[in-house]
């Protein structure tokens, strides 16, 4: 597989390749006209992010759907199952922990993690929530733990990041509203609402005029 440097944009377009993949039948072929039409991209848009990862498809066929889709989950690393904590129990915390749709095949919730006395040793669907202070022997224990999801107060969430880096994770889901700083060799991923909203309401502003 050929990777140079791949625009986040272009992994983007892929994990909605996926879910578009995902609802069609397996066996049927698909060309990249068919693929960009329902994704809204064009056909070169397709055909360019595919070809950044090598050569995929059958020419004048298109590609089959279960084949495209089982290499886009190899390109994102999602056709193996990947170790995740979640530090932060509370209300987003619980919400992402006991949604099944967040927590697919590819991402096994593995450990949950807070620091307050009133949570720690509780369960939540079969998992312990374990003292944060625990964590480095944790992740010394078990083997793979390199994601972390953070769904903690914003005033936390640096102080919590360092010790993360410390503990050995190298991949960041971070829901606090806050831009962390962390290591070249650290990935962070930010979700934020509120900022969706606005870009929305920018939309809807052009719409309504
Ligand atoms: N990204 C988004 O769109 C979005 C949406 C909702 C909430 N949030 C953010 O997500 C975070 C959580 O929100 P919430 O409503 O679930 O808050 P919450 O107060 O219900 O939960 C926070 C949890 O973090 C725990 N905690 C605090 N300090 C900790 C530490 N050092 N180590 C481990 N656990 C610790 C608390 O005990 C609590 O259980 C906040 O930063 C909030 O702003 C983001």
């Amino acid at each position: 597989m050929k990777e140079e440097r791949i625009s986040p944009k272009v992994i983007e377009r892929l994990t909605k390749y996926l879910r578009c993949l995902e609802n069609l039948p397996q066996e049927d072929y698909i060309s990249s006209e068919e693929l960009a039409e329902k994704m809204g991209f064009t056909a070169a848009q397709v055909r360019k992010d595919l070809s950044n990862f090598g050569e995929f498809g059958i020419r004048g066929k298109g590609y089959q759907v279960r084949n495209l889709y089982a290499d886009i989950e190899k390109i994102l690393g999602v056709h193996k199952t990947n170790n995740v904590i979640i530090v932060g129990m509370g209300r987003l915390g619980n919400a992402l922990f006991s949604e099944p749709e967040f927590t697919k095949e590819s991402f096994n919730i593995v450990g949950i993690f807070d620091n307050s006395e009133n949570k720690i040793g509780k369960e939540i669907n079969g998992i312990k929530i374990r003292d944060i202070k625990e964590l480095e022997h944790f992740i010394n224990r078990k083997e793979d733990v390199n994601i972390a999801i953070i769904t903690v107060p914003k005033s936390v969430a640096q102080e919590l990041t360092d010790y993360l880096v410390k503990c050995g994770i190298k991949a960041i889901l971070n829901f606090a509203p806050i831009k962390l700083n962390v290591p070249k060799n650290v990935v962070v991923e930010n979700i934020d609402l509120y900022a969706k909203l606005q870009e929305l309401n920018y939309w809807k502003e052009k719409v309504l005029k």
